[in-house]
C-alpha cells in the first residue's frame, strides 16, 4: 500500500515521524501542508483528520493521526525487527510513558512558546513559559540518569518524540550542559545517529530561522 505523509518540515511532531521514516528506511509519498495559509483547515484535510494537525499518515485508505501513534504504526507494520518500538509487554509500556511525558508535558511547554511567538506576537519568551520548559528537561534529566536513551538502553521512537521536541525548545529555552550534563551527552549520541541530520535537522533550522526572526 502506498504511503502518504501529510507534512510540515519545521514542527517538531512532523520531524519525529521523519525519523521514523529514515530510520526504516521507507519509501513515503510527501505531501506538504502550509498551516500558515490554513491548508490544515480545509474540508479535505478535516475530514481526513478532525484534530487539524500535522503530521497525517495514509497507508492505503487508512489514517493515522498524532505522531507518536503514526510512528507506533509504521515499527509494527513496516519494521524489519521490534528494537525501536518493543513487542515485550513491559518494554513497549516504558516506550509508551516515556512517549506520554513528550505528549502531555514537554511538547505543550514548548507548544505554548511557539504559540505566543507566532499567535500573539510575543518578542521575548516569557520567564513562567520558561519555567515549564525547565521544569521539563529536569525530568528528562533524571529519566536520563537511570538509562542511556529515553526508554532503556536503545533507541526507540520516544527518543525521536523527545529529541524532535527538546532540540526545539533549546533555540527558545537553551539546555546549558553543565545544568543538564546527560540530556547533553543524550544529544550528542542522537546526532551522531545516521539519519538523524536528514529526518530532524533541516526542519529544526527552518524552526529556529523563524523563531529568531520572529523574537525582538
Ligand atoms: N500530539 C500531536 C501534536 C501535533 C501538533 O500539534 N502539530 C502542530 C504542528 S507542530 C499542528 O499541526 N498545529 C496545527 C493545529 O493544531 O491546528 C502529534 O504528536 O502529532
Amino acid at each position: 500500500m502506498p504511503l502518504t505523509l501529510y507534512y510540515l518540515e519545521m514542527s517538531p511532531a512532523v520531524r519525529s515521524t521523519l525519523l521514523t521514516i529514515k530510520a526504516l528506511g521507507l519509501d513515503v509519498e510527501m505531501k506538504p501542508v502550509n498551516l500558515m495559509a490554513r491548508e490544515h483547515m480545509t474540508p479535505e484535510y478535516l475530514k481526513m483528520n478532525p484534530l487539524h494537525t500535522v503530521p497525517t499518515l495514509k497507508d492505503g485508505d487508512f489514517v493515522v493521526f498524532d505522531s507518536h501513534a503514526i510512528n507506533a504504526y509504521l515499527v509494527d507494520k513496516y519494521g524489519k525487527d521490534d528494537s525501536l518500538y518493543p513487542k515485550d509487554l513491559q518494554k513497549r509500556a516504558t516506550v509508551n510513558q516515556t512517549m506520554f511525558f513528550n505528549c502531555c508535558d514537554l511538547f505543550p511547554s514548548i507548544g505554548a512558546i511557539v504559540g505566543s511567538i507566532l499567535k500573539e506576537n510575543a518578542k521575548t519568551v516569557s520567564k513562567d513559559k520558561a519555567a515549564n520548559v525547565t521544569q521539563g528537561y529536569q525530568k528528562l534529566e533524571s529519566l536520563l540518569e537511570q538509562s542511556t536513551y529515553v526508554a532503556g538502553p536503545h533507541v526507540t521512537i520516544a527518543d525521536f518524540a523527545i529529541v524532535s521536541t527538546i532540540s526545539s525548545s533549546n533555540a527558545l529555552v537553551p539546555i546549558a550542559s553543565n545544568r543538564y550534563p546527560r540530556i547533553t551527552e543524550w544529544l550528542s549520541k542522537m546526532q551522531a545517529l545516521p539519519y538523524y541530520h536528514e529526518g530532524n535537522d533541516k526542519g529544526l533550522n527552518t524552526f529556529v530561522t523563524v523563531m529568531k526572526s520572529k523574537l525582538g
